[in-house]
């Protein structure tokens, strides 16, 4: 009907209105009522000697559970750096989560490689991560601290957020996990070093970037020789779980021996190279005492080749433990000497062959893996067969003067010459006199900007039938 007024709404129909309303709020106040017992993290609030019921109920209403890595451990009233944990999160997360994060912080590192940044979580930011069929969510966080009046200390934190059905992935598998990737992604994005013993007060290392650029590929050897030393590197830089399961540190002894000249500090670098590694020189004749030499690799890091160069220089090793011996037979015979005891005295006073003997073993050094270690030496045939026995310097490379096969690789990197009429000549003569790579090298650079291939191969020639002469000489005066 025209001019008809629009039905008042009559109490029942409020009612009915009223009813639904309050029936369609219900799930989503449940729901953030739910949330909210969760966030309040019952499970901690309940102590351990709550009952079972209880705790299963708070374990029901909140099933999530928390990890807190800090980036500074409290000692004390004190702050100071945590353990290595919180950077190795700290690594894992910038890498592996920095494509779902929203907002990543950017830094350049001081220890990274020019071209890198270091990208990590800010304050605030979650993300989700995937591991075993786990779902597990990292959020970084920061406080203030007040320290004793003065300004407050800005502490980070990461925090592990996972379902409590995942706890056994999550702290069996899961935290070494991200250990070990953040460990790698830290090794692999900053710049190597080279670390020498210091002994003035107290023994230590001093340290420099390690640059080195011999490579295997510049290395003149024996290509099977070649190709055998890498995969040796390469077996035992993937063996963590060969040597977890035979229950031997993760490390490995090399012996280089052969006279001067012919590579075996360009051996070391290459292999250091290769294995992406830092490297540790040890000068064995500036370590004061054993305890000098132990603290000194106690302080060796993962990833490392610790060299010691010239080992029969560095120790009387072929006559140490005789003195010791005979010191010790003259005690238990009465015979003692002032001079037997005093030589076993000054033995005890520097490194001694035992010393030696335990930093090889690895016993003293527990505490690092994943560390190869060099000796190198002119004169194999003087060393004490301890020392050297496989299971200490497992691999013994024995670094030859050139050959042809070698001066060819030199030739082609020193001259761009593949093949040319010297060459029988200079295989001829490799094969009567010794020459070193060093010397061979030494011959065929340019000295002028006039010498070219043949001036740098015919001096070769020359040189070495030089030393034919001067061998041949030796030969007859002898
Ligand atoms: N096999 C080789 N391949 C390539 N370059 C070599 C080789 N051997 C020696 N050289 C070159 O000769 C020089 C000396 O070599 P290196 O210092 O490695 O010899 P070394 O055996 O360690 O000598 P020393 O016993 O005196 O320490 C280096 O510049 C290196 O580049």
């Amino acid at each position: 009907m025209a001019g008809e007024a629009d039905p008042v709404p009559t109490a029942a129909w409020w009612s009915w209105f009223n009813s639904v309303l309050v029936l369609s709020l219900i799930p989503w106040l449940s729901a953030v009522a739910w949330g909210n017992l969760q966030r309040l993290q019952l499970h901690h609030l309940v102590g351990r000697r709550a009952s079972r019921r209880v705790r299963w109920l708070a374990a029901f209403i909140d099933p999530y559970l928390t990890v807190t890595i800090d980036e500074h451990e409290s000692t004390g009233r004190m702050m100071r750096r945590g353990d290595a944990y919180y950077e190795e999160v700290k690594a894992y997360l910038g890498a592996s989560c920095s494509r779902t994060a929203r907002h990543l912080r950017a830094e350049g590192a001081r220890d990274a490689a020019a071209d890198r940044l270091v990208l990590s979580m800010i304050d605030g930011e979650e993300v989700a991560d995937h591991f075993g069929g786990a779902t597990v969510w990292w959020s970084a966080h920061s406080r203030t601290a007040a320290r004793n009046g003065g300004a407050g200390l800005e502490e980070r934190y990461f925090k592990l957020h996972y379902h409590e059905r995942h706890r056994e992935v999550v702290l069996d598998s899961y935290l070494a996990f991200v250990q070990q990737r953040g460990r790698d992604i830290m090794v692999n994005s900053r710049q190597r070093k080279l670390y020498t013993s210091v002994s003035d007060h107290r023994a230590g290392w001093s340290q420099v970037t390690f640059k080195h650029p011999m490579k295997f590929d510049k290395l003149a050897m024996d290509p099977a020789t070649k190709k055998e030393i890498m995969d040796d590197l390469d077996t035992f830089k993937n063996g963590k779980e060969h040597y977890e399961r035979v229950g031997k540190a993760w490390k490995r002894g090399y012996l280089l021996h052969g006279p001067p000249g012919t590579g075996k500090s360009s051996m070391i670098a290459a292999m250091a190279n290769h294995l992406e590694y830092d490297v540790y020189i040890i000068e064995l004749t500036s370590v004061k005492s054993n305890s000098d030499l132990q603290r000194l690799l106690m302080e060796i890091k993962s990833k490392a080749v610790v060299v010691i160069e010239d080992i029969d220089c560095s120790l009387d090793l072929t006559g140490a433990r005789e003195k010791k011996k005979r010191a010790a037979d003259d005690t238990k015979n009465g015979t003692s000497t002032s001079s037997s005891a005093a030589e076993a005295d000054t033995a005890g006073s520097k490194v001694t062959l035992s010393g030696l003997l335990n930093v090889v073993d690895g016993l003293l050094s527990a505490c690092g893996e994943e560390q190869v270690i060099v000796f190198t030496t002119n004169h194999v045939e003087e060393l004490d067969r301890a020392l050297i026995r496989r299971g200490r310097m497992d691999k013994h490379i024995k670094m030859p003067y050139c050959g042809f096969e070698a001066f060819r690789f030199l030739a082609e990197k020193e001259l761009g010459v593949g093949s040319h009429e010297l060459f029988g000549a200079v295989r001829a003569l490799l094969g009567e006199v010794d020459m070193t790579p060093a010397d061979v090298i030494e011959e065929l650079t340019p000295k002028s900007k006039d010498d070219d291939a043949d001036s740098c191969l015919a001096a070769l020639v020359k040189a070495l039938e030089k030393a034919k002469e001067e061998k041949a000489n030796r030969g007859s005066s002898a």
